[in-house]
């Protein structure tokens, strides 16, 4: 497949536009997406406008929306937070550390029949710079800043753009549709009176 972004991006501004070129063809190319956000050397200056902390849990900032093909977001964890086990609603996620660390926990989707504990499949510890990917034939996961002197900034991209997704139950598989929602957009922190819930984190 022809590779339209295999220049280094220098700015978040840069990253954004090549990822608009990318995703202007239908059929994405996992690999292709991952090297570029993974080639964007992050610089806080950048990105600093998105990042919005909660005392009490991660929050999501919408950055952009791709032009309906994909939402780029700006994650904020602050110390010993983390996302309840959950999946990806069929969509790609990319999922790029720009500052600090985080655990990510892998499991396998449980049998809608069993009851026990759900099946971890492998941890790993992203580190800045680093481009994870996942959707929901890899599996499903958990998210943690572990650090307790830490906080950790994440860039997300979602293709489609999706709203709701699953969250389980480790003890149990158990499941529930939660909606998803976004502390700020576009460097504006989100009005009150639309928050209804943020139940993934
Ligand atoms: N997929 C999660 C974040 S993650 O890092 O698992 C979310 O969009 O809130
Ligand atoms: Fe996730």
């Amino acid at each position: 497949m022809e590779q339209v972004g295999l220049v280094k991006p220098e700015t978040l501004d840069g990253l954004i536009k090549i990822l608009h070129k990318i995703f202007e063809n239908d059929i994405i190319n996992v690999e292709e997406v991952q090297n570029i956000m993974e080639a964007y050397a992050s610089k806080p200056q950048e990105w600093m406008k998105f990042a919005k902390f909660d005392q009490y849990r991660y929050t999501r900032n919408l950055v952009d929306e791709g032009n309906g093909k994909f939402n780029l977001m700006i994650l904020c964890w602050g110390e010993g937070h983390g996302s309840s086990i959950h999946d990806h609603t069929d969509s790609h996620c990319f999922l790029k550390l720009l500052q600090g660390q985080l655990k990510e926990t892998l499991f396998e989707w449980p049998d809608r029949k069993a009851h026990g504990d759900m099946v971890q499949k492998s941890q790993r510890i992203l580190k800045e710079n680093q481009c994870a990917y996942i959707n929901d034939s890899i599996g499903l996961h958990r998210v943690e800043n572990v650090s307790h002197t830490e906080c950790a900034v994440s860039l997300h991209l979602y293709s489609p753009p999706f709203s709701h997704c699953q969250t389980f139950d480790q003890r149990t598989g158990h499941r529930n549709t939660v909606r998803m929602t976004f502390w700020s957009k576009f460097g504006e922190r989100t009005p009150f009176e639309t928050i209804v819930s943020q139940e993934n984190n």
